[in-house]
C-alpha cells in the first residue's frame, strides 16, 4: 500500500484525492498552484530566524497561542512521555510575527487558505449522502473568516547524539482539526500509520503538497473520513547533521461552528490543548 500522488490538474482529481483521504486520511497533490518558490523562500528565512534571530523575544502567549514555543516547551504528544524534538512559531493573522518575515508569510497563509476553501469543497462534494447530512454547515463555510486557522513554522534542529532514548522529532499523534496542509519538507521523515499497524512513508518529493484529516472533520463526519496517526521519524548517517523545516497549515473553524451533537470547535480545541499539556 501507498499513498497516491494526484494530479491536482486532472479532471478526476477531486474524487481520487479524496479516495486517498477516505482510505489513509492522507491525500498528496502535484501541480498544485502554491508556488514553490515561496515555499523555498519562507523555509530560508524562517531558518535564520531560528538558527540566528531572536525568537525568544516572541515566547509564545499562554492565552492566545501564537508566539515562538522553544524547545523546551513544545509539545508532549497524546500518550507519550518524552517531548519531541521541534521548536516551533505560531503565526495567526492577527498575533505577533518578526517584522521582517510578516508579509511572506502572510501571503502563504492566504493563498493556502484559499486553496483550503477549494479542497474542503472537494470532500464534501464526494462525502457520501449520509455522511454529507452530518455536516452542520458546508465545510468550506465553517472555515470562513475564521480567526483560528493556524500556521505552524517547525524547526527539527539538527540532532546532537543528546537527546532522550526513545524522542522523535515529532512522536505519533493526530493532528486536532479539520484538515492540514502540508508542502514537502526539505528533508524527509513524515509518515502515516496505515490499519495494519504498518508506518509508510508519505510521498514528500519537493514540491508535492501533503492534506491530512484531523479529529474535527473525523468528529463532524461522524468516523467517515479517519484521522489516522503520523509521526516524523528522526534522521541517521549524515542526514542527522541537518535541520529540518516543516509548514503546515491546521485549518480550524470559527469558535461557534458545531462540530457534532458533543462539540464545537472551541470546546473540541480546549479538551485538546489540555491533553497536550500547552493549555
Ligand atoms: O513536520 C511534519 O512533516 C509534520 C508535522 C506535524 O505532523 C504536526 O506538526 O502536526
Ligand atoms: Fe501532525
Amino acid at each position: 500500500m501507498q499513498v497516491q500522488v494526484v494530479d491536482y490538474t486532472a479532471a478526476d482529481a477531486p474524487q481520487r484525492f479524496v479516495e486517498s483521504l477516505k482510505s489513509t486520511g492522507f491525500g498528496v497533490l502535484k501541480n498544485h498552484p502554491i508556488q514553490q518558490s515561496l515555499v523555498e523562500s519562507i523555509y530560508q528565512h524562517w531558518y535564520e530566524f531560528f538558527s540566528q534571530g531572536n525568537p525568544q523575544d516572541f515566547a509564545f502567549d499562554p492565552e492566545k497561542q501564537d508566539g515562538y514555543f522553544a524547545p523546551e516547551i513544545s509539545e508532549t504528544a497524546k500518550g507519550h512521555q518524552q517531548k519531541d524534538l521541534k521548536e516551533y512559531y505560531h503565526i495567526y493573522p492577527w498575533g505577533r510575527i518578526p517584522e521582517s518575515l510578516k508579509e511572506e508569510i502572510l501571503t502563504y497563509y492566504h493563498n493556502t487558505s484559499a486553496l483550503a476553501t477549494e479542497l474542503l469543497d472537494w470532500v464534501e462534494k464526494h462525502s457520501p449522502a449520509d455522511v454529507a447530512a452530518k455536516y452542520s454547515e458546508p465545510l468550506s463555510n465553517m472555515i470562513k473568516d475564521t480567526p483560528n486557522t493556524l500556521l505552524r513554522v517547525l524547526h527539527y534542529p539538527p540532532l546532537t547524539g543528546e537527546e532522550e532514548p526513545g524522542a522523535l522529532r515529532a512522536a505519533a499523534h493526530e493532528d486536532i482539526n479539520l484538515l492540514t496542509i502540508l508542502p514537502a519538507a526539505n528533508e524527509p521523515g513524515l509518515q502515516v500509520q496505515v490499519q495494519d499497524g504498518q508506518w509508510l512513508d508519505i510521498p514528500a518529493n519537493f514540491g508535492h503538497l501533503i492534506i491530512n484529516i484531523g479529529d474535527m472533520l473525523q468528529e463532524a463526519s461522524g468516523g467517515y473520513f479517519p484521522s489516522t496517526s503520523h509521526r516524523v521519524v528522526n534522521p541517521t548517517g549524515e542526514n542527522a547533521t541537518k535541520s529540518r523545516i516543516s509548514l503546515p497549515l491546521f485549518l480550524h473553524p470559527r469558535d461557534e461552528v458545531v462540530l457534532s451533537e458533543r462539540h464545537t470547535q472551541k470546546s473540541y480545541l480546549l479538551e485538546r490543548l489540555k491533553e497536550l499539556g500547552v493549555k
